[in-house]
């Protein structure tokens, strides 16, 4: 079977390097030519994804995995297209899937009798029996070839894992027979089986009610925080207790969400609404977009503890991707934090390990890879790194001792211990 992936992203080279490794013949479709150059050279982009560059080099070495930016000689040679491009919203909500509609037209000139679409990039519930008109320009009319939706369950970092088989794979088809080949097709790769949907659209609601699931959890965490500041309380201490018990799973608490899903996918749900009125998934989406800001007000308030206005410190903002681990900036609560700071007045610097000086100006902050001068810091990235922050060495550089946690990734005990100023969102005392 030829197998034809539009976007060969941080999830899409994963897709299409384990469909090739389990024989089938792949050919990875991007307009990133750098991409498809590095492909075509058994190279691997994603530095994220363990096992990656062995999957990628081997497939393409024995020939089952190459690239094109070609889009329409990719859909004519394959008997699958399967779409994973970008599918976002801006900071307003607009849904942003031209990518999409892109991917759709140039298939419609390659598609042929028998074929099957596939879209797995998240879709608002619709998108993807959106594509029919698009897709009947090739002259086929849709039961000539096969729509379907089967979305990527997984994140980056452990995409080999979860695509070979962590969870069921979901999948909605546009008809009996399209629904009987594609579940065909995943469980070759998934070992956990398929979970077949009774349309297209009630799977695209699947993955998007996931991430919309995550969102409201996560705005639940921070205003329950927000609460426990105003009551002295460690929010972390009472969450875990309360997660002791299998009804209750409080998220965590933080500098607020980032990422092109978490925060994207409710608008999927908001925009798509006509009657109903999704106020708390919209109300959730204002409560986390405000974190980055309950961050600042942290830090002022660290300074002030040790006498120190935020005008004019140097504040060391540490973290910039949206997550530990991924190197990936859409909506990444550092940029408002950094913006608001220097607002504010303060001199801003930052490190991240898997950024650079390039990075840092880009976030208007001052790249520094030591904590000389530094008078607070900010995490706000779960990266590993920061776990193992040697405090001790820390605290005799600094200039003053203030520690604004916005990933409750330190030990407060062993800070306030080593005489610094310790807050985060839940815990101020
Ligand atoms: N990253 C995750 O953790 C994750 C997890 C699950 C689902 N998803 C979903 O997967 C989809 C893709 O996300 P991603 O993280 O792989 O994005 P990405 O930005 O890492 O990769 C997207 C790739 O698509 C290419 N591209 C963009 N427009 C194109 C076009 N018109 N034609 C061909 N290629 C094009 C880009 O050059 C890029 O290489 C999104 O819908 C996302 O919601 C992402
Ligand atoms: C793990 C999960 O179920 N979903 C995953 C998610 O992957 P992701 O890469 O977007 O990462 P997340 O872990 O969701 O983080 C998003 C942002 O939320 C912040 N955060 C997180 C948890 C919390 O309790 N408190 C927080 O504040 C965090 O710092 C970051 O900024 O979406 C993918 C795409 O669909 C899913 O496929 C994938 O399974």
């Amino acid at each position: 079977m030829t197998i034809a992936v539009y976007g060969l992203g941080k999830m899409g080279l994963p897709l299409a390097a384990v469909f090739a490794d389990h024989g089938a013949n792949v050919i990875g479709v991007d307009i990133n030519e750098r991409v498809v150059e590095m492909v075509n050279k058994g190279e691997n982009h994603v530095k994220e994804e363990p096992g990656l560059d062995e999957l990628v080099r081997r497939n393409v070495e024995e020939g089952r995995l190459r690239a094109t930016t070609d889009g329409v000689w990719a859909a004519k040679s394959a008997d699958v297209m399967i779409i994973l491009v970008p599918t976002l919203a801006d900071d307003r909500g607009n849904l942003k899937l031209e990518p999409v509609y892109d991917v759709a037209n140039k298939i419609a000139k390659g598609l042929e009798k028998g074929d099957i679409v596939i879209t797995e990039a998240t879709m608002p519930p619709g998108t993807t029996e959106s594509l029919i008109p698009i897709l009947e320009k090739s002259g086929l009319k849709l039961g000539e070839f096969g729509l379907a939706h089967a979305p990527e369950r997984t994140m980056t970092g452990t995409a080999i894992r979860d695509i070979t088989g962590q969870y069921p794979k979901i999948v909605g088809a546009s008809d009996e027979r399209t629904l009987e080949a594609v579940i065909g097709l995943y469980e070759t790769i998934n070992r956990k089986g398929v979970i077949p949907m009774s349309s297209i659209k009630a799977a695209e609601a699947v993955k998007v009610f996931e991430g919309v699931y995550r969102d409201v959890n996560i705005a639940l965490a921070n205003e329950l925080a927000l609460w426990c500041e105003e009551h002295g309380l460690d929010a972390l201490e009472i969450f875990n207790a309360a997660n002791t018990q299998p009804y209750c799973h409080l998220h965590m608490p933080g500098a607020g969400v980032g990422g092109h899903c978490i925060p994207v996918y409710p608008w999927f749900v908001i925009s798509l609404a006509k009657k109903t009125n999704p106020r708390l998934i919209k109300t959730a989406r204002e409560i986390n977009d405000s974190m980055p800001h309950h961050i600042v007000e942290l830090t002022i308030r660290g300074l002030n503890e040790v006498g120190k206005p935020l005008k004019g410190s140097n504040v060391l903002v540490l973290g910039l991707t949206f997550r530990g681990g991924v190197r990936e900036f859409t909506k990444s609560p550092a940029i408002d934090v950094i913006k608001e700071l220097k607002e504010w007045g303060a001199r801003v610097f930052t490190y991240d390990p898997l950024c650079n000086e390039e990075d840092a100006k880009r976030f208007g902050a001052e790249w520094k890879e030591d904590f000389k001068d530094v008078d607070a810091i900010v995490i706000v990235t779960d990266h590993k790194e920061f776990k193992d922050l040697n405090l001790e060495e820390i605290a005799k550089q600094v200039r003053n001792r203030v520690i604004v946690d916005g990933r409750n990734i330190l030990d407060p005990r062993k800070a306030e211990k080593l005489g610094f100023v310790y807050l985060r969102v839940g815990r101020v005392f």
